[in-house]
This record gives C-alpha cells, sequence and structure tokens, in this order.
C-alpha cells in the first residue's frame, strides 16, 4: 500500500531536521523515518564510514534511492539529509510533497554542528564548508519548500511549533 508523508523536513546539515522531525511526529501521533537512519540500518554502516569507504557519489546514490522508497511508502514525518535536495529527480518528487525547509545563520550552523565528526562535510573548517554548501543549496531548498521555519535562537520545541503553525497542522 502506498502512502505519503505528513510533512518533509529539507535543510542543512544541523538546522534540527531530525531532532525536529522527531518531536513533530510525538505531536502529530504520527511515525518518525529518517533516510539517513534508513540508509545506517541498510548498509550496516555509518555516514562517515560510508564517505570514507566508497565516497560521496555512493553515498547520494544509496540517499536517493532511500528518499524515494520513504517518499513513496512512509505516512508520517519524514527527515531528510541534507544533501538530499542535490538530486533533480528527488527535487522533482518533492514538487507533489509538503515540505519544509528549516533554516539558519553560518553562526547557527557552528554552535550546531562545530568539530562534530559524525558530518564529514562539515569536519575541516566548517564556517567556510557551511557557507560553500549553503551558496550551492539555498536556492535548491528554496525551491522545493512549501514553506521556510527559521531556526535561529529557537530551540527544538519552538521550531516544532512553528512548523505546525505553517502547515496549519493539529496536534493529536
Ligand atoms: N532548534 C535547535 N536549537 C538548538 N540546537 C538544536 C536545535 N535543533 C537541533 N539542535 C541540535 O543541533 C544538532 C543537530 O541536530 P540534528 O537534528 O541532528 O540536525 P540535522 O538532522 O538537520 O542535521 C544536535 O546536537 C541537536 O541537538
Ligand atoms: O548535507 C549533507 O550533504 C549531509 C547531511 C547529513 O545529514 P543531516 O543534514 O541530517 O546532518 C548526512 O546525510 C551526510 O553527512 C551528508
Ligand atoms: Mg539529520
Amino acid at each position: 500500500m502506498s502512502a505519503v508523508p505528513v510533512v518533509v523536513l529539507v535543510g542543512p546539515m544541523g538546522v534540527g531536521k531530525s531532532t525536529v522531525g522527531r518531536l513533530l511526529a510525538g505531536r502529530l501521533g504520527a511515525a518518525f523515518r529518517d533516510t539517513d537512519d534508513d540508509i545506517v540500518a541498510a548498509q550496516g554502516r555509518t555516514i562517515a564510514e560510508i564517505f570514507v569507504d566508497d565516497g560521496e557519489d555512493a553515498f547520494r546514490a544509496l540517499e536517493k534511492r532511500a528518499v524515494a522508497e520513504a517518499v513513496a511508502g512512509h505516512a508520517g514525518v519524514l527527515a531528510l539529509g541534507g544533501g538530499a535536495v542535490l538530486d533533480a529527480d528527488t527535487r522533482a518528487l518533492l514538487t507533489a510533497q509538503r515540505v519544509v525547509y528549516l533554516s539558519m545563520d553560518v553562526e547557527e550552523a557552528v554552535r550546531r554542528t562545530g568539530l562534530n565528526a559524525a558530518r564529514p562535510l562539515l569536519a575541516v573548517n566548517p564556517r567556510q564548508q557551511w557557507r560553500a554548501l549553503m551558496e550551492a543549496r539555498r536556492h535548491l531548498y528554496e525551491e522545493v519548500a512549501t514553506a521556510v521555519v527559521p531556526t535561529d535562537g529557537r530551540g527544538p520545541e519552538d521550531v516544532a511549533r512553528a512548523v505546525l503553525d505553517a502547515l496549519e497542522l493539529k496536534e493529536a
């Protein structure tokens, strides 16, 4: 049986897609799914291990499949990895979905991801890397978004509430 997500969360690394997604699902009485978790479970390896062992392109191919499966089969809240929108087919899939772009500025990004080795793309010089990633991706997040929710200076509970408000969704 097919189902579509109640909401799909996109946005840069560390903006809170996974954290807020879990909270949102709790508030909606819906299931939560995260495509990074799906990839890790299927591969039996961490994201960082996949990047190191096989390279980014291999990770993106796994991610593309994981997103397509989740968008087609998950009825709850879905968090994507920050780079999922790089793929044009994925963006096309998202046009039919309710998508929220969680945004933040660079200082907030560095505070949240800092020296977190779990995100290989920000392991070295995180401020500069984050700026470069956003130059390449900001327009892609904006392209797929039904709504944009800024997260600067807001805790995860506040952000979850703002997402519900932006989509005019009611708590369970
Ligand atoms: N609104 C927020 N305010 C402060 N810290 C946050 C917020 N949302 C998430 N975090 C923290 O930032 C880090 C990254 O969150 P995560 O949910 O993994 O982001 P993403 O899935 O977008 O990469 C975690 O340490 C998390 O606890
Ligand atoms: O932005 C990216 O390219 C990535 C974001 C990560 O997910 P989060 O956005 O959940 O951190 C993860 O998929 C991988 O490290 C690559
Ligand atoms: Mg995440």
